[in-house]
């Protein structure tokens, strides 16, 4: 079976460096440090310097290899101070790194094609949550042929035990296809295996799903919790978190419900998280039951929200999807 223990050596080192550098940040947010893209969604000098500090590395280590990633220089046209305060951030990371350097490392990720082998980033999942103080994620993969096969998904502020939310925190979950997912804390040593929790009854599930309801719909959500006769409130939680704290045994389901009709997920929002979850022994289909395409490019286009579980309560929830949907589905 094929291993890529070189490729998942970089991306440990290149998600630790950045998460160094996006929980620096964090602890000295301003107002001035973040602005609105074209979409209107937020971005952060923090979004940026990540996406910078892992497509270096990486370039460094796998000169041949392109990346999808979200972020783009272009949109960085004329914010000059916001330019100057991502170079200074990458800087004390990467002593060497330059303007040149850190603005072609990010444009790195531009690559527009689906072919062969490249890797998705998104330098920081959950930037809403990220500028809340809440949990953000820096999920990087390994994409071959359409088949995700290795994935460092990094959760900085996720605690260890969700039970005691103040305890330590931090945790990268690291996965390859048909070897598993491990736990690593945040200076890169192993802990332990991750594996889903062995609930079989779709009532004793806890769900989790985004905090922001553009982001998922909420009530059909309430709805199939409903079906499911779950009586514990839903876990609402930013970024590929909610995909780790799936595989880690924390939670039974993650439930992504389309907002409005046409939406395609983004590759670099599930490429990670979906990894982590398969190889610590759940599942991952998108609402109707179908598994999720990464061979169509930037976006999921084949597929129409996301389920994640400990694979035992799947067909359940798939079921309660297809009984709610004529009700709940956006048109
Ligand atoms: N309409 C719609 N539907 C589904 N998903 C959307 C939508 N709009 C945005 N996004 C993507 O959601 C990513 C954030 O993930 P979550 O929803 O899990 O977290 S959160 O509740 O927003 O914090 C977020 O990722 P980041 O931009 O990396 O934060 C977006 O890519
Ligand atoms: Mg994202
Ligand atoms: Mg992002
Ligand atoms: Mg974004």
């Amino acid at each position: 079976m094929k291993i890529w223990n070189n490729e998942k050596a970089a991306a440990i080192e290149a998600v630790i460096a950045a998460s160094k550098l996006c929980e620096n940040v964090r602890q000295r947010l301003n107002a001035g440090d973040h602005k609105e893209k074209e979409d209107r969604s937020p971005v952060t000098i923090a979004d940026y310097g990540s996406q910078a500090v892992i497509l270096s590395h990486l370039a460094k280590a796998f000169p041949n290899d392109p990346a999808v990633a979200e972020e783009d220089a272009a949109e960085l046209t004329g914010a000059t101070d916001l330019r100057q305060r991502i170079i200074t951030e990458v800087q004390t990371i990467d002593p060497d790194a330059t303007e040149h350097s850190v603005i072609t490392a990010i444009d790195r990720g531009n690559y527009g094609g689906i072919e062969g082998r490249f890797w998705t980033l998104d330098p920081i999942d959950g930037t809403k949550g990220f500028l809340r103080q809440d949990q953000y994620a820096v999920a990087l993969a390994l994409i071959e042929n359409g088949e995700v096969v290795l994935s460092v998904l990094g959760c900085p502020a996720l605690p260890h035990n969700l039970d005691l939310p103040h305890g330590g925190a931090g945790c990268l979950l690291v996965s390859q296809l048909h070897h598993g997912t491990e736990i690593y804390d945040m200076q890169g040593h192993m802990l332990s295996g991750a594996v889903v929790d062995d609930n079989f009854n779709p009532a004793l599930s806890t769900i989790c799903e985004s905090v922001e309801s553009g982001h998922s719909k909420h009530d059909w959500a309430a709805a199939i919790a409903e079906k499911l006769g779950v009586k514990t409130q839903s876990i609402r939680m930013d970024s590929q978190c909610k995909y780790a704290a799936v595989a880690r045994g924390d939670a039974s389901i993650y439930l992504r419900l389309p907002t409005r009709p046409g939406y395609q997920e983004k590759i670099w929002d599930h490429a990670a998280g979906m990894l982590a979850v398969v190889e610590a022994g759940g599942r991952v289909t998108d609402m109707n039951g179908a598994p999720l395409d990464f061979a169509k490019g930037q976006t999921l286009s084949a597929n129409s929200g996301v389920v994640a579980s400990n694979l035992h309560v799947h067909d359940a929830v798939l079921q309660a999807i297809a009984e709610t949907k004529n009700e709940y589905l956006p048109r």
